[in-house]
């Protein structure tokens, strides 16, 4: 009786419909069977159907507001009034620290997002990477013929990972590079962990990797401030860095630094959304590349001209030679759309909110599923098949609230372009100088995207 008033209370308030699930644990154990299986989006598409688009729920010993609508999710995304916080699990916001642009608010998450976005989307950074990129790719394709066979996934970290270290803090191929992948990878195995913390449990080990990767970092920043108070000169910022370090923006009235303890977290915290999710759009376009022979050989054919195009000129390639590519982008929109690396984003109400009619009670958590959107056969004719030409016929729902892979508003990937760019250098090199053969492999979506066995593909030379 007790149950069904509640209910009764809820449904004249304006709380969408749903249910709560079992006392404690809610629904928790459907949500991640589902994220277990082939169709991770299942959870979300019962509810739609019995509730509507957006819904109740309980999961990881909280109520939630579950939004499949994309425009309730622009709402939350733009953040009019800083009404939204960030929401993690514990145990990584016990890895993050306070200070982490993905859990500050307010003036200084702006600050820090408008510095690191300025700096990742300029051109003159873009024009001075893509050599890096080239130089990363070319290296580690030219390996590739020797290794039967090739494990996609892993190859592309090491790819990425480079990148991002050159971009974040200038460190090349050394041993301070190693350090930090092996570290890095240390640190990251607790994000999804048991929020316990004593010797020997996964948290405690995450952390530890955290302290020796700060102390590394911190090194790295002291440097640098010296290096910077030798110089006048103030062109381009070399990397992350730099551009945390010269910022005397003002803040609470007065002009001031950031911390160097502030900037190194920052940088090590920058990696966490920059390390897995290109890797893992490159593989898997290979994946849906490898099973689509038609779109596999337009693309092939598109960048075949352009290599051509560009022995002929002896040019060196431009970043936007690299991004001029239309079915290339297409092939890139598409994966991004079905590959779905970052799902959904968790935000957490400071006040009561309306939306399109629907209560969001302060306190609540929303989950703005990206997947939901992206699969859904309103928004896209058979979602499930992977179709670079759909985005010939819808070009302008690239800027549609129909697709976010890299989320939105406030706290839109500030790595948007440079992520984009690495990968279709990737793509370039990878089908002018090779043809494949991929084995049989899943895609795992929980806790996040990854192949089962890291895609095995065999390698032939181009004119067999
Ligand atoms: C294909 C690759 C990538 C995808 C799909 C992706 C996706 C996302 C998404 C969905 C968000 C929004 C999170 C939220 O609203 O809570 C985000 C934020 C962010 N991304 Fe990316 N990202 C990618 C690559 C990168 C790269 C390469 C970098 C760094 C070089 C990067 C740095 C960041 C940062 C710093 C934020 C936080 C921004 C803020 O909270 O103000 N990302 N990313």
């Amino acid at each position: 009786k007790k149950k069904i008033n509640e209910e009764e209370r809820e449904k004249n308030s304006g709380i969408p419909r749903g249910t709560s699930g079992w006392p404690f644990i809610g629904e928790t154990l459907d949500f991640i069977a589902s994220g277990y299986s082939s169709r991770p989006v299942s959870f979300m598409e019962k509810r739609k159907s019995l509730y509507g688009k957006v819904f109740k729920t309980h999961l990881l010993g909280r109520p939630i507001i579950v939004s499949t609508d994309s425009d309730v999710n622009k709402v939350v995304l733009q953040n009019h009034g800083n009404i939204f916080i960030p929401y993690y699990p514990k145990s990584v916001t016990e890895l993050l620290g306070k200070s982490s642009i993905l859990q500050m608010n307010g003036t200084m998450q702006k600050r820090v997002h408008a510095l690191i976005g300025g700096f990742l989307r300029s051109p003159q950074l873009k024009a001075r990477i893509t050599k890096d990129i080239e130089n990363s790719v070319k290296l580690s394709l030219s390996t590739w013929k020797h290794k039967h066979p090739v494990y996609v996934q892993q190859e592309t970290k090491n790819i990425t990972f480079e990148v991002l270290v050159r971009v974040l803090m200038s460190i090349g191929p050394s041993g301070d590079l190693n350090f930090l992948k092996r570290e890095y990878e240390e640190f990251i195995k607790g994000l999804i962990c048991l929020p316990i913390n004593f010797p020997g449990t996964r948290l405690y080990k995450s952390l530890k990797a955290k302290e020796r990767l700060l102390k590394m970092v911190r090194r790295v920043v002291e440097e640098r401030k010296v290096a910077l108070e030798k110089t006048d000169d103030k062109g381009l910022a070399n990397d992350a860095v730099d551009v945390l370090l010269r910022d005397t923006s003002e803040s609470n009235d007065t002009q001031q630094h950031l911390p160097l303890d502030f900037i190194s977290g920052n940088i090590i915290e920058m990696m966490i959304p920059g390390e897995d999710s290109v890797p893992m759009v490159m593989t898997l376009a290979v994946k849906f590349l490898s099973d689509s022979p038609v779109a596999l050989k337009r693309l092939v054919e598109e960048n075949m001209e352009l290599k051509s195009h560009k022995a002929q000129s002896c040019d060196e390639y431009a970043w936007t030679d690299y991004m001029s590519l239309p079915f290339t982008q297409n092939v890139i929109n598409e994966t991004l759309r079905m590959a779905n690396i970052i799902n959904a984003v968790w935000r957490k109400a400071l006040k009561d909110v309306e939306i399109k009619g629907y209560l969001i009670p302060k306190g609540w958590c929303v989950l703005a599923s990206f997947s939901s959107v992206h699969m859904d056969e309103e928004n896209y004719e058979n979602p499930f098949q992977f179709d670079p030409w759909r985005w010939e016929k819808t070009g302008a729902a690239i800027n549609s609230n129909n697709f976010t892979p890299f989320g939105g508003g406030q706290r839109l990937c500030p790595g948007l372009e440079l992520s984009r760019l690495e990968i279709s250098i990737f793509l370039h090199h990878l089908v002018t100088t090779y043809r494949w053969v991929a084995e049989e492999d899943d895609i795992l979506n929980f806790p996040t995207v990854k192949m089962k066995q890291k895609l095995p593909i065999t390698i032939m030379p181009m004119d067999k």
